[in-house]
């Protein structure tokens, strides 16, 4: 079995001490692309690792909790995870698009926010505002229901046609009242008022979480980190895991620099969590059984 790796500032150790210490207090939430699911070139082509599912069913008993914090659609998340009926997950909630969907394996079904108002006018004038803005081939658009996603991962020069629509979308989004979420080769035109720290911190607190491990890859967990360190400021304590460089090779610097632990993509997560599950045991016989 291996070793859990030992987070490296004091912070994180504490929180790694807290949750194996005392796992039926801890909540581990992940996000989904990029952590949970390696990157891959079209949206709609990612999977979860096939290991994280597993991984998860294995620890999910132990625990307090779990949770998956997204960008997605909730019901995105769950069917490219495999979610669903996933045995030892019958509590996972995920909390998708930044937390304004909500979706309880214990039911099944989604709750939402209403609509957001704005969406429908930037789809009606995304592609011809594209055209007009010479957005190479390649560039996708991904309709994500109440937000709209612009991708150039498949461009040939993926960071130029960022910077290149860059300012044409901000200034679509500002017209409809919407803001504009950088990401991994994707600026997302989305609404305002949600986000994964204020979903994180609501479902910690909901939950009765008395230490938290949040995993994230990409710009949008800053604010789930952020709330990690509200949390740890309050006497909860946690631990920022970063799922970094791994298949593709990219990290954001801005995650690895505040994380307490990095480990290498998608497979360093599911490595992180059969080592946390091993060490936990899976029985009743596991340290913390009364
Ligand atoms: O919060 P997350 O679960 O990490 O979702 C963030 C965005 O992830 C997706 O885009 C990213 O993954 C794609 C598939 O691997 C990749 O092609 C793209 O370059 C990445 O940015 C998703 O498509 C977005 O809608 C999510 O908001």
């Amino acid at each position: 079995m291996a070793a859990v790796p030992t987070p490296r500032t004091a912070a994180g150790r504490k929180g790694l001490d807290a949750i194996m210490g005392e796992p039926r207090r801890a909540v581990l939430a992940f996000d989904f692309d990029g952590t949970l699911a390696p990157i891959v070139p079209d949206p709609d082509d990612a999977r979860a690792h096939p290991g994280a599912v597993p991984a998860l069913s294995r620890l999910a008993p132990r625990l307090c909790a779990v949770a998956v914090v997204t960008g997605r659609p909730a019901e995105d998340a769950v069917r490219y995870a495999g979610l669903a009926g996933a045995v030892g997950l019958e509590h996972l909630t995920v909390l998708g698009a930044y937390g304004a969907e909500r979706w309880d394996a214990a039911t099944g079904s989604v709750t939402a926010a209403p609509p957001p108002p704005g969406v429908a006018a930037v789809r009606a004038e995304l592609p011809g505002l594209l055209e007009d803005s010479g957005a190479p081939p390649g560039t996708r658009i991904e309709d994500k229901g109440r937000a709209v996603a612009v991708h150039t991962r498949r461009t040939d020069d993926p960071a130029a046609a960022l910077t290149l629509l860059s300012g044409p979308l901000h200034a679509l989004a500002e017209r409809h009242g919407l803001l504009v979420e950088p990401g991994r080769m994707v600026l997302e035109l989305r609404a305002p008022g949600a986000d994964k720290g204020a979903a994180l911190e609501a479902y910690v607190r909901e939950v009765g979480g008395g230490a938290v491990l949040y995993g994230g890859d990409d710009l949008g967990d800053l604010a789930a980190f952020a709330a990690v360190e509200k949390l740890r400021g309050e006497g909860v304590p946690g631990l920022l895991v970063c799922s970094g460089g791994g298949e593709t090779g990219e990290s954001v610097p801005e995650i690895a620099d505040r994380a307490d632990l990095v480990v290498d993509g998608p497979s360093g997560v599911v490595r992180l969590l059969e080592s946390l599950a091993g060490s936990l045991g899976d029985g009743a016989d596991g340290p913390d059984t009364p």
